[in-house]
């Protein structure tokens, strides 16, 4: 494997780094391609990242969710900077968009086909990726930290690259895929198949957001009528299902969740993880509960569990952290 540099859109100015984000692209698998685990090769993949913090072998890599992307100082803000988990002043700090995202990297219309549809991917193939561009920065060693499906990617990163993970936090993520899971994201591509082009992913952002909060979240932020006639939460989903068809990538949509829902490690490959793993459920968490989140982290051999209590649901960490950031902070650099 060879990876090439491509020029950066901008340079980073070298004093303030978190400060100045910029987004870099490698091309990796120039010589040698991908073996893909569907079988069919992958040259020439394409990673976008952003990396924070001065270049060191020790990295913590951030996994990023469904529809985020490397801009970590984006979506995350309550974790990356000075004092926070992820801090700049005295961490190496990655994250990468996944490949078959759309945010960047090889996404699947630059996928081989198979059958006419794009190849299917798998989480494993993401940290495959992953594993070359760490190569290529140089890192020799990394904390691994992701929530919901890159929480999952934690798991895929445990179980692929033991020898860089030293240990891994993964908040509301299962090991494997429920038949709920899996059944909310089969309504998602329903959705997107029957009315490609836009509408379907509208409906696909729907369902997925009455599985991202709780019943007592919407009675809390969504009660009454927005306007005359139309109940809040009504108005409230078509906003969510524009703002995600105007950002996001339908093909991507369908390539990410089937990953997700191919994603099915054995307890028994499970059992061989020996990094040490905070894993984070939440409370009120509907799409993976946090019931089944610590029955599953009692399965690896060296975890820890804790809850976060929060009625918001599966996005609290996003939207409600609390001092999850603090219990991060403190196992990441412990
Ligand atoms: C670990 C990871 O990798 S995560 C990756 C990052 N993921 C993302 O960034 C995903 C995208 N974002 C999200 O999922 C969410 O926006 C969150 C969780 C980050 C934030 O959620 P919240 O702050 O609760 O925002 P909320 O979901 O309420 O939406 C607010 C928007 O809905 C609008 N809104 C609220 N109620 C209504 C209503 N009844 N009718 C119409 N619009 C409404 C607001 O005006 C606001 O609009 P805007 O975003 O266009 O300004
Ligand atoms: N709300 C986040 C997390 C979902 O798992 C997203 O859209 O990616």
């Amino acid at each position: 494997m060879t990876a090439v540099t491509q020029t950066p859109s901008a340079p980073i100015p070298p004093a303030e780094p978190e400060r100045c984000p910029v987004k870099k692209t490698m091309t990796l698998f120039r010589d040698v391609p991908l073996l893909l685990d569907c079988g069919l090769p992958l040259s020439n993949v394409r990673v976008a990242y952003h990396a924070y913090g001065e270049a060191q072998e020790n990295a913590v890599l951030v996994l990023h969710a469904l529809t985020g992307n490397s801009a970590v100082h984006e979506w995350w803000p309550d974790f990356l900077g000075a004092g926070k988990p992820l801090d700049p002043t005295s961490d190496y700090v990655v994250c990468a968009n996944v490949l078959g995202g759309c945010a960047g990297s090889t996404g699947p219309a630059e996928l081989p086909e198979v059958n006419g549809q794009p190849a299917p991917i798998t989480l494993r193939d993401m940290a495959r990726v992953g594993r070359a561009l760490l190569e290529h920065l140089n890192v020799k060693k990394v904390r691994v930290i992701g929530a919901s499906m890159g929480g999952m990617l934690a798991y895929a990163w445990l179980l692929e690259c033991p020898d860089l993970v030293e240990r891994a936090v993964i908040i509301g993520a299962p090991t494997r895929h429920s038949p709920w899971a899996i059944g909310l994201n089969t309504a998602a591509r329903s959705a997107i198949k029957a009315a490609p082009g836009g509408e379907g992913l509208k409906v696909a952002r729907q369902i997925a957001m009455l599985s991202y909060r709780s019943p007592e979240s919407f009675a809390l932020t969504q009660s009454g009528f927005r306007r005359s006639g139309v109940p809040a939460i009504s108005s409230y989903l078509e906003h969510q299902g524009e703002k995600l068809v105007a950002r996001f990538c339908e093909r991507t949509y369908c390539t990410l969740t089937a990953a997700m829902d191919a994603f099915q490690p054995s307890d028994y490959e499970l059992r061989n993880v020996t990094a040490p793993v905070l894993c984070i459920g939440i409370s009120s968490d509907v799409l993976y509960p946090a019931v089944e989140v610590k029955a599953q982290a009692a399965v690896l051999p060296n975890s820890t569990y804790w809850e976060l209590n929060s009625i918001h649901g599966h996005d609290a960490f996003l939207m409600d952290a609390q001092d999850l950031p603090e219990r991060v902070r403190a196992f990441l650099h412990s």
